[in-house]
């Protein structure tokens, strides 16, 4: 009997998919028939959906999967999926980034080749029956200079090739630096600069507020007369309208386009009727080796996910590396215990939490433990609605100010996480590390030095320090036929306040619990499964 079930509503290779196919916790139900409405019937069954670029993952789809953990894409771009939304419901998005690099640079560099000596014109033209030589002059990529808007995985690999045609390449990336320029042998210039100087445009960003129409009126106003333009990323990065007016003025001498700003693209679409302009039907990823590679990564990475294992290439968390992963991975579980504790003993509505995260893990990258902080402690009281992925957000809905600072230094512990929860009525502060060959252990309650390991069901009392409590709490539990698994106590001075903790074997009835309460000195008591 299956405890998955994963719905695929896109063609995606099933040679790729093997491994969830084989799955024996995962039924998968590949039904790339679904209208919208469809989906909407069915997604409620589902604890995960794996699309490309056809099926559009909207608000209501992931509403009306009330089932669903993740959206997994077989491929890049995530524009037809609302990962705002799923971020919101805590649906992890997972896209699979490194599967058609090649394949869409190699696409790009036909249809660039294709563009420059009109192959697709000459070759229609010949099968129709005429033998037409003049009609199809093209120009060279030699000596020419080729701009590249969007330097990630495809522009720079289309860069490499525009070399080996001993291209000039000018590139623009916010994220470009001169070092990786220069290594690459290109040249860092402005959105600006390249549209001013280049013989040939191509885009590689993704389809963001900051990049649709990067490429207008006024950008075209600027181009050299005779500028070809290429698109193989996401149709709206180059305006279209602007487009047809520039290639009607002819101002623009070409373009290929294999992406288009509504999609299936039809002959409604201007674009459609230029000679002058070579088209495909978002063809970037179609090859036997990028589908499978895509379809590989992303049944993998669901599978892990499934498996609450680690995987990496989340679109609404942060993405890690496997040696961060590694390094950081150990710590997850003591920070949602921490945050767990914290939450279990403060009192009154959460305004502030604090998280410091001291010594050797100063250098690491933290985002994971935070995002664990909170999914144990807001988890505490909002249950399974929270995870990693809506954890910051739902922080942020109920106005919660959350801080994180880091510091290289810690007298004691190698490292040390540490969360202090402020609530109207008071803090509390819960500290942890790692200590080897014993694990995860809890080292601070609120200004209490403990050691403890965070596992089971905890009872804890803060009492007067006097003679006799532990024993009469023992007694009460004996009674009750709980067994107690180790203890802690702490004090902050003889006859002052202290703590008690005990690992309980299971958890205390109503009465037991309230007896403890009436036990004279004891001013709290909590339990809390951990
Ligand atoms: N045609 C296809 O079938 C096909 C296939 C794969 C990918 N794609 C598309 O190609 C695009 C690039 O894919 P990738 O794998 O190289 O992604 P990538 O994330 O590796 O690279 C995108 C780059 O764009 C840069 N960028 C972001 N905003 C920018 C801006 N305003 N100006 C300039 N650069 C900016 C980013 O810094 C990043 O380096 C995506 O839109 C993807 O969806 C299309
Ligand atoms: O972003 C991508 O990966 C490409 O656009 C490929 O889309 P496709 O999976 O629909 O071919």
């Amino acid at each position: 009997m299956a405890n998955y079930r994963v719905l695929v509503s896109d063609p995606i290779s099933e040679q790729g998919l093997a491994a969830l196919l084989e799955a024996p916790e995962v039924d998968v139900d590949i039904r790339t028939d679904l209208t919208p409405g469809g989906l909407l019937e069915v997604i409620g069954g589902y604890d995960a959906l794996l699309v490309r670029s056809q099926t559009q993952v909207t608000v209501e789809v992931l509403q009306a999967g009330v089932n669903l953990r993740a959206i997994g894409r077989a491929g890049v771009g995530v524009d037809n999926i609302d990962v705002l939304a799923a971020t919101r419901q805590g649906v992890i998005v997972i896209n699979a980034p490194d599967g058609n690099t090649i394949s869409t640079c190699e696409h790009t560099f036909a249809m660039l080749l294709a563009m420059a000596r009109k192959i697709p014109q000459a070759h229609g033209k010949l099968k129709g029956g005429a033998w037409d030589r003049k009609s199809f002059v093209g120009v060279e990529l030699n000596s020419k200079t080729l701009g590249i808007l969007g330097f990630g995985r495809i522009g720079s690999e289309v860069a490499k090739r525009a070399m080996a045609f001993n291209m000039r390449v000018l590139a623009f990336d916010p994220f470009l630096t001169r070092e990786r320029a220069e290594k690459m042998g290109v040249v860092m210039a402005s959105v600006d600069e390249i549209v001013e100087a280049a013989d040939f445009i191509t885009v590689h960003t993704p389809l963001i507020k900051e990049t649709k129409h990067l490429l207008s009126h006024d950008q075209f106003a600027r181009m050299k007369p005779g500028v070809r333009l290429l698109n193989c990323a996401r149709g709206g990065i180059i305006d279209e309208a602007a487009l047809v007016e520039a290639l009607q003025s002819g101002k623009v001498a070409g373009a290929a386009l294999d992406v288009f700003e509504s999609e299936p693209a039809t002959l409604e679409n201007p674009l459609l009727s230029f000679d002058n302009v070579v088209v495909a039907p978002h063809l970037g990823a179609s090859t036997e080796e990028a589908q499978i590679n895509v379809a590989i990564d992303v049944g993998r990475e669901l599978l892990q996910l499934l498996r609450d294992r680690p995987f990496k290439n989340a679109v609404n968390l942060p993405s890690l590396s496997d040696e961060a992963m590694r390094t950081i991975a150990p710590y997850l579980d003591l920070a949602e215990k921490a945050g767990r504790l914290a939450a279990a003993l403060a009192e009154g509505p959460v305004q502030k939490i604090e998280m410091t995260f001291a010594g050797k893990l100063a250098d690491k990258q933290t985002d994971p433990l935070s995002r664990s902080i909170l999914k144990g402690l807001l988890g505490y009281h909002h249950g399974e609605e929270v995870n990693y992925v809506n954890a910051p957000f739902l922080a942020e809905q109920h106005r919660i100010q959350l801080t994180e600072t880091k510091t290289t230094r810690h007298d004691l512990y190698a490292d040390l996480l540490q969360v202090t929860v402020q609530t109207s009525q008071g803090d509390v502060t819960i500290a942890g590390t790692l200590i080897a060959d014993l694990g995860p252990r809890i080292v601070q309650i609120n200004d209490f030095k403990v050691d403890l390991a965070p596992e089971g069901t905890l009872l804890m009392t803060e009492h007067l320090d006097q003679p006799g409590m532990i024993g009469k709490v023992g007694t009460l539990l004996g009674r009750a036929d709980i067994n107690i698994a180790a203890m802690q106590v702490a004090r902050r001075s003889q006859g002052g306040m202290a703590l008690m903790i005990l690992a309980v074997d299971k958890s205390l009835d109503e009465e037991t619990f309230e007896a403890i309460q009436y036990v004279s000195g004891i001013q709290r008591v909590r339990e809390v499964a951990v």
